[in-house]
């Protein structure tokens, strides 16, 4: 017998649906499981695919087989959207176009997926009288102020200038030119929208602001369960190469500075979401691990040695080579500098904090990307490519 919820004022969770957005994705096939596997909630998983969360909807028999449906639909144009909506107590939405390769190649399609195909879901939500938790992206911030400050300036050392705060820091885009920022400036006017609907209309709404969530199940490698030229997020770029014995490409010297997350402490952040309503409505929340932060050559460094270490196999000589952002994404590309989110409210809020090293988060996650794929790898290379 499942024991009864507990919220953080001591009162029970009452058992919710929920409809999720972008269920059978990275972020939503951890979230479903966790759902699934700690809660009494029930889900209506709502994508185009369903491979990552196959192993929650077969078989019949698994113990919470009644608590979970699939509908694939795509919500650009699908008029089953607003009754699954209005079944529901809460919609998560996850669904985006959210891997950098996309933002200057694909432009359109990142806006449309990123603020156009949202306005539905902000509108249904709000005319129905159900809650919304939109996720959008650290990316909002763009780059940070320390980056416009001379090289030698004091200042930079001064955290006002680069940690990044909710309700405080502005967010900085590259030119128009720059369409790597078309991602970044789609999510912050759906956050702009969300939050007027809000104030106007009283939509009770959360924003989530993920800073690099990683773990098993990101995204794709090339020619395995993705496409061959297809360009993931860079976990699974590095695992990539580490799996081909490639070395690992630093777009533009590998500068650019990161915190990553694993995903298992960030879920834990977003089922406090769900489940402390008062506490989550009406906010914005950075979900990340500011105390794991590296530059993207120390990530490929550290990913090289754990790899090794899981793999068993011997290191490359030449681990990492420069690439630039024009040969790697192509025209338009830009990036953030540095990525520290500031934690006061979701620590006042929801008294959360990251436990997960990133050495431990990139051992679970490489040791899960050499079990799946190495294998397969290994027959692709011996398989000479179609002529
Ligand atoms: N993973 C991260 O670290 C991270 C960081 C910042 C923001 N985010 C945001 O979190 C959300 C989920 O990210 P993720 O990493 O799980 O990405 P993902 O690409 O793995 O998942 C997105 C899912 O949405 C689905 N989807 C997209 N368009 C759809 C449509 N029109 N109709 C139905 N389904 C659609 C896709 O099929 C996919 O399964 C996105 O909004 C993304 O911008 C993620
Ligand atoms: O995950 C997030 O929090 C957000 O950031 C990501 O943006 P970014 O971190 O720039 O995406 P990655 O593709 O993971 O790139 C990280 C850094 O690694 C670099 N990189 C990537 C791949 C590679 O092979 N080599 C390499 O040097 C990129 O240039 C960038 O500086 C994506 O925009 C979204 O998932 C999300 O909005």
């Amino acid at each position: 017998m499942a024991t009864t919820r507990i919220d953080l004022d001591g009162r029970p969770v009452k058992p919710i649906t929920i409809c999720m957005i972008g269920a059978g994705g990275f972020i939503g096939s951890h979230l479903c499981e966790k759902l699934m596997s700690e809660t009494p909630h029930r889900v209506l998983a709502l994508d185009v695919y369903n491979d990552k969360i196959k192993h929650l909807l077969e078989p019949e028999s698994l113990p919470w087989a009644t608590r979970i449906q699939f509908h694939r639909l795509n919500i650009k144009h699908d008029s089953r959207l607003e009754g699954l909506i209005k079944m529901a107590d809460l919609t998560i939405n996850l669904a985006a176009i959210c891997t950098p390769a996309d933002y200057n190649t694909r432009p359109l399609d990142t806006i449309y997926s990123n603020f156009i195909d949202a306005l539905p879901v902000v509108k249904y939500c709000s005319e129905n009288n159900r809650r919304l938790i939109h996720f959008s992206t650290c990316e909002v911030y763009g780059k940070t102020i320390q980056s416009f400050l001379p090289k030698d300036s004091p200042l930079r050392q001064d955290p006002a200038y680069y940690v990044l705060k909710e309700d405080t820091s502005p967010c900085i885009f590259g030119s128009i030119e720059k369409q790597r920022w078309s991602y970044a400036c789609a999510k912050q006017l759906i956050e702009r929208l969300i939050y007027a609907e809000g104030a106007e209309n009283g939509l009770e709404f959360t924003i989530v602001r993920p800073f690099n969530w990683i773990g098993p199940r990101m995204d794709f490698i090339p020619g395995i369960d993705g496409p061959s030229e297809g360009v993931p997020r860079v976990l699974a770029c590095f695992s990539n190469n580490l799996l081909r014995r490639e070395p690992l490409k630093l777009v533009d010297g590998g500068k650019s500075q990161r915190t990553f997350v694993y995903i298992k402490d960030a879920i834990e952040a977003v089922l406090l979401m769900i489940e402390n309503p008062d506490r989550a409505n009406g906010h914005i929340f950075n979900v990340g691990n500011p105390n794991n932060e590296v530059t993207v050559r120390q990530l490929a460094e550290m990913m090289t040695k754990v790899y090794t270490k899981v793999s068993g196999e011997p290191y490359l000589e030449s681990p990492t080579i420069d690439v630039s952002s024009k040969e790697f994404y192509g025209e338009g590309y830009d990036d953030s500098d540095k990525r520290i989110p500031d934690m006061t409210i979701i620590n006042k809020q929801l008294g959360w904090n990251p436990k997960t090293s990133l050495w431990d988060l990139l051992e679970s996650t490489l040791t899960y990307q050499h079990r799946t794929y190495a294998e397969a790898i290994k027959k692709a290379m011996v398989k000479p490519t179609a002529s």
